[in-house]
């Protein structure tokens, strides 16, 4: 990496303002998941090791600019706390007086977490005056937010020129392992892509198909493929305006002789829960008042047939609604076929497919698992990371 690191400068008694992607799965305000706080620890703790005053700032769902009270980072801090065994200051606030204040009173190594910086509309517009009210507070800038990396806002791309900046382990790990993974990919190569937020990611799909051999689709962004087929969805997830860039996908796969993958058949559910009906239909047969939640048994053999003949894999989002056990087992199955596939190089995107893995027992057999959704596949379609570029070069 040509960037500059923490090795690279010294930060004892300096204020550091560390952006990390905490940014971590939720349930009635208990976090679901910690590898995203866990994969910042060495930042963290080298920072205070070297008797920095560490300010942590990240981001926490999609707020909007505005104050959201379950999107507070306090059991996130909460949670810091009892992995670095040591007290981390919560503030209510990202910047101003509140820390100020809260700097005044800290020691050398220890660790404020500023609230969420999403809660200021400032932040997702990359505002100058934002950038400058975070750069106020300390000396140095260090970003180990790999997965937001790709978003050019206030905390990850502004303040980072107006203060000496630099990358954190964790950052300066995901840009060398997915580097090596991607300069020169072994082939076959195949991208899973699944998951729930379908304008997301249906325009990295498009890029993906200059560089893969084979593209499987799943999740609830499949719909709006079978839509472009011409059948009926039932109550699906569907993105009505994306059915014509669906189409158009399918046919540049044509073209470019990539193996463009879509379910062949859909676990049905007549009830978002574990206790309702459930039945595995033809894609041509969804019945219009159900809704798909997983794929079907054909397709999960073909898919981990594909899986099985590939040399290196990239997932991003789950088949299925994994958390609910009835809509698991497509998501269960492609982790499992990866896990088998001890030939093929796999990295796992995005903070649902790695809970998935961790939940379903395959986290270790994993070649890497990326703390980067939307990054992982920014930066593995080759575009530049704004979180990055900002950075000192070395
Ligand atoms: N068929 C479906 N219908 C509705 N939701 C689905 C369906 N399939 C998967 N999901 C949901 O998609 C969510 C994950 O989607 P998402 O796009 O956020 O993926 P991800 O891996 O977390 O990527 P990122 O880190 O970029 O957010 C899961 O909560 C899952 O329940
Ligand atoms: O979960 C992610 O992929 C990152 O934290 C970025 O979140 P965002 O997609 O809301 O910008």
């Amino acid at each position: 990496m040509n960037k500059k690191t923490v090795r690279d400068i010294d930060v004892n008694g300096k204020v550091v303002f560390c952006r990390v992607d905490f940014n971590v799965p939720m349930e009635n305000g208990e976090i679901t998941d910690d590898t995203r706080i866990r994969a910042a620890l060495p930042t963290i703790q080298y920072l205070t090791e070297q008797g920095a005053k560490v300010l942590l700032a990240s981001h926490l769902g999609r707020p909007k600019g505005q104050v959201v009270e379950e999107l507070r980072l306090n059991p996130v801090a909460q949670r810091l706390s009892n992995l670095l065994g040591k007290e981390v200051v919560k503030t209510d606030e990202a910047y101003g007086e509140e820390v100020k204040k809260a700097l005044t009173g800290l020691e050398n190594g220890n660790v404020i977490l500023l609230e969420n910086v999403r809660f200021y509309p400032g932040e997702e517009k990359n505002d100058p005056e934002l950038a400058q009210k975070f750069a106020e507070l300390a000396d140095v800038y260090v970003n180990d937010a790999f997965g937001a990396a790709h978003r050019a806002h206030a905390s990850t791309e502004g303040v980072a020129k107006l203060l000496p900046a630099v990358a954190g382990f964790l950052m300066e790990k995901e840009l060398d392992v997915l580097g090596k993974a991607l300069s020169n990919p072994e082939r076959p190569f195949t991208a899973i892509i699944g998951g729930a937020k379908v304008k997301d990611k249906i325009d990295v799909i498009n890029n993906l198909l200059d560089k893969v051999d084979n593209l499987i689709i799943g999740g609830g962004l499949g719909y709006t493929f079978i839509k472009a087929l011409g059948y009926d969805v039932g109550k699906s997830l569907l993105e009505e305006d994306k059915i014509e860039t669906a189409k158009s996908f399918m046919e540049k796969a044509k073209e470019k002789g990539v193996n463009f993958l879509i379910p062949e058949d859909i676990l049905v559910a007549d009830d978002f829960s574990n206790d309702a009906n459930t039945k595995v239909v033809g894609i041509d047969s969804i019945p219009s008042d159900w809704e798909g939640l997983d794929i079907g048994t054909k397709t999960i053999e073909k898919y981990q047939n594909t899986i099985k003949n590939s040399k290196l894999v990239i997932w991003n989002g789950p088949m299925g609604v994994f958390e609910i056990d009835a809509f698991s087992k497509g998501t269960r199955s492609i982790a499992e076929a990866l896990a088998e596939a001890n030939d093929t190089y796999s990295v796992i995107g995005g903070g649902d497919s790695a809970a998935a893995v961790e939940k379903f027992g395959y986290a270790d057999q994993m070649s890497h698992i990326s703390t980067g959704g939307g990054a992982s596949l920014e930066f593995m379609e080759g575009k530049e990371l704004p979180g990055v570029t900002a950075l000192n070069d070395k």
